[in-house]
């Protein structure tokens, strides 16, 4: 949904990049490091505190991207690393958010299961081949819910506010889920009838 604004953000991001001449990998482990800061404000009910925190976390996950990039240091492991640090952040925030009360255990457990099922889909489609970046609720969507559930609520000083929205990425992450298995569904089918010659 968001990545059509990637040219624009590598644009942005060229300066600082230029300056970052260190091993992205750096950047990468640093994230889930900041989002367990998020997660300990989010349990403290430190909200804005907590959105920064987020926000600083997913600028390490851009920037490591656009280092890489910039200085020829793109590698098959930075991709993996990258990818697995996001699975261990995005479980960490929503932990953080559980103990801060914001959700009961079972939408917690469940924003935590379709967080990974959104990126096992992809994962395993394109371990067969298939590109996969679709669906409305991708990684950078689903912060931008929790950072602007966690704001509106600081603002009302209604804790229920975040619980809403919660509720929506709970569900938008299914929904995602649904998207990219219909789209690799559809994609094998086409894939199986070149094979066959149809
Ligand atoms: C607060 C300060 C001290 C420091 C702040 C720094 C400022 C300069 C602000 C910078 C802003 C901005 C650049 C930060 C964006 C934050 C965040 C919302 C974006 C996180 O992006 C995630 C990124 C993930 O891509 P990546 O390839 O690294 O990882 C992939 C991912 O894990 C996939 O998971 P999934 O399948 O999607 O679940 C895996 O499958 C892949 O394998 C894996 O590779 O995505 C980047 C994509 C977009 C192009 C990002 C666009 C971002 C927008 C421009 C963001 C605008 C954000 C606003 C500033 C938000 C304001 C909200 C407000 C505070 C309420
Ligand atoms: N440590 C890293 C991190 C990332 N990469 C490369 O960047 C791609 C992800 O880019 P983002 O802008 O979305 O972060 C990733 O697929 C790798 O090619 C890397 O090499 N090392
Ligand atoms: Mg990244
Ligand atoms: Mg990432």
């Amino acid at each position: 949904m968001l990545e059509n604004l990637r040219p624009l953000l590598t644009k942005i991001l060229e300066p600082f990049a230029k300056r970052m001449n260190i091993n992205p990998n750096i950047l990468t482990l640093i994230s889930p490091f900041i989002a367990l800061a998020a997660a300990y404000s989010f349990s403290k009910h430190l909200l804005i505190l907590a959105t920064i925190f987020i926000l600083l976390s997913g600028f390490l996950d851009v920037a490591d991207g656009a280092v890489a990039r910039y200085h020829n240091r793109a590698s098959k492991f930075g991709a993996f690393f990258d990818s697995t640090m996001d699975r261990i952040s995005d479980a960490i925030l929503i932990i953080g958010i559980i103990f801060g009360g914001y959700c009961n255990w079972l939408l917690g457990i469940l924003l935590i299961h379709s967080a990974i099922m959104v990126s096992y889909v992809k994962a395993r489609s394109e371990s067969q081949g298939i590109e996969c970046n679709t669906g409305i609720a991708e990684r950078a969507v689903r912060l931008i819910i929790i950072m602007i559930g966690s704001i509106v609520s600081a603002i009302c000083n209604n804790p229920i506010i975040f619980n809403y929205f919660l509720i929506v990425l709970m569900i938008l992450s299914y929904f995602t889920v649904a998207q990219r298995f219909y789209h690799s569904y559809k994609q094998f089918k086409i894939e199986g009838n070149n094979k066959n010659g149809n």
